[in-house]
C-alpha cells in the first residue's frame, strides 16, 4: 500500500510549515493578471501559482469551481494544473467540497482519489452534512489508495453557525459530532502515534469553544481556510488552534494572488516564512 497521507502531511508541515496556497482564479485576479476569462486563462493562472509555489510551500489546493465555470475545458485546465502541482512534488488538495449519498459519493472519490485518474488528486474537501456514515465508501477509497480527506467540520463562513453549532440533547455540537465519528475511523486504520489520513476543516476563524469542539486523536490535519482575506492572521494559528497548531495547513487564495504574477514567488516566500516563524518551523 502506499505511503499514509497523514504521515505525508505531518512530515511535509515539518519541513516547509503550515502555509497552504489556495489556487482560486476568480474573474477579477484573471483580469488583474492580465489574463483571459476563459478556459485558457484560468490553466495559466494555476500553472503559473504552481510554479510560484513549488519548493515554497508544502500543499496547494486548487478551488475546482473556479475551472467548472467553463465545462469541460475548464476541467482538462484543471487537470493540467493538478498533474503539474504533482509533479512539481507539492501535497494538491482538490477543493471540490463533495457530498452526496453513499451509492454516488463512492465515484466522485474514485474520480479525485485513484492513482492514474485524470482528476487524481492527493485529497479531496468533502461534505458530512448528508450523514458521516455517506462517506464510508469514500473514507474505504482514500485508505485503498493512500489519499486522503478534508472532512468540513466548522466552516469558516459565517453563515455556518446555524446549522454547525446546533446541538443534540447531549449537547454535542454537529461540529463536535463530525470530529467525533470521524476520529473513530482514523483510529481504525491509523497506527498508534500516527496521524490519521481523515482531516477535518475547521476554519481559522472559528472560536472552538463556541462551536463546541476540543483538541481530538488521534491526530489528524486539519485544513484551517480563513487566515488573510478572511480576517485571521498566522497568529491565530496558536490563538484558534491551540495544542492542535502543529496539524493546521494554513490556507490562504486572494490575500496571496493579489500579489499578481510578477510578485507571487516572493509574496509566497516571505508569507511562508511568517508562518514557519509562528510555527516554529
Ligand atoms: O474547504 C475549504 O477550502 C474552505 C472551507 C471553509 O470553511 N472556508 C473556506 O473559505 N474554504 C475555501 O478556502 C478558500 C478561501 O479563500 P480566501 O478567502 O480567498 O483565502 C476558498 O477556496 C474557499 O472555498
Amino acid at each position: 500500500m502506499s505511503e499514509r497521507f497523514g504521515e505525508r502531511v505531518r512530515s511535509a508541515l515539518r519541513a516547509k510549515g503550515p502555509l497552504c496556497v489556495g489556487i482560486d482564479p476568480h474573474a477579477a485576479l484573471l483580469a488583474a493578471w492580465g489574463l483571459t476569462d476563459d478556459a485558457q486563462g484560468v490553466r495559466e493562472f494555476g500553472l503559473r501559482t504552481v510554479e510560484a509555489a513549488a519548493g515554497k510551500v508544502a500543499v496547494v489546493k486548487p478551488q475546482v469551481s473556479f475551472f467548472e465555470r467553463f465545462g469541460s475545458q475548464g476541467i482538462a485546465a484543471l487537470e493540467d494544473v493538478l498533474a503539474a502541482a504533482r509533479a512539481a512534488g507539492l501535497i494538491v488538495i482538490a477543493d471540490a467540497k463533495r457530498g452526496d449519498i453513499g451509492s454516488t459519493m463512492d465515484d466522485y472519490a474514485r474520480a479525485w482519489l485513484t492513482p492514474g485518474s485524470p482528476l487524481e488528486a492527493d485529497a479531496l474537501t468533502v461534505s458530512p452534512f448528508l450523514g458521516v456514515g455517506a462517506l464510508d465508501g469514500t473514507f474505504a477509497v482514500a485508505e485503498k489508495n493512500g489519499k486522503g480527506l478534508f472532512v468540513l467540520a466548522a466552516t469558516s463562513n459565517p453563515e455556518a453557525e446555524g446549522l454547525q453549532r446546533s446541538t443534540d440533547s447531549a449537547g454535542t455540537t454537529v461540529s463536535a459530532a463530525v470530529i467525533s465519528e470521524v476520529s473513530a475511523r482514523n483510529a481504525e486504520s491509523s497506527a498508534a502515534g500516527e496521524w490519521g489520513s481523515f482531516g477535518f476543516v475547521i476554519g481559522a476563524t472559528v472560536d472552538w469553544t463556541r462551536a463546541g469542539i476540543e483538541p481530538f486523536t488521534p491526530a489528524a490535519p486539519i485544513l484551517a481556510p480563513g487566515f488573510g482575506a478572511q480576517g485571521a492572521t498566522p497568529a491565530d494559528l496558536r490563538s484558534r488552534f491551540g495544542t492542535m497548531s502543529a496539524a493546521v495547513i494554513a490556507s490562504e487564495s486572494r490575500s496571496i494572488l493579489s500579489a499578481g504574477p510578477a510578485d507571487l514567488m516572493e509574496t509566497i516566500s516571505a508569507r511562508a516564512a511568517e508562518y514557519r516563524e509562528v510555527a516554529g518551523v
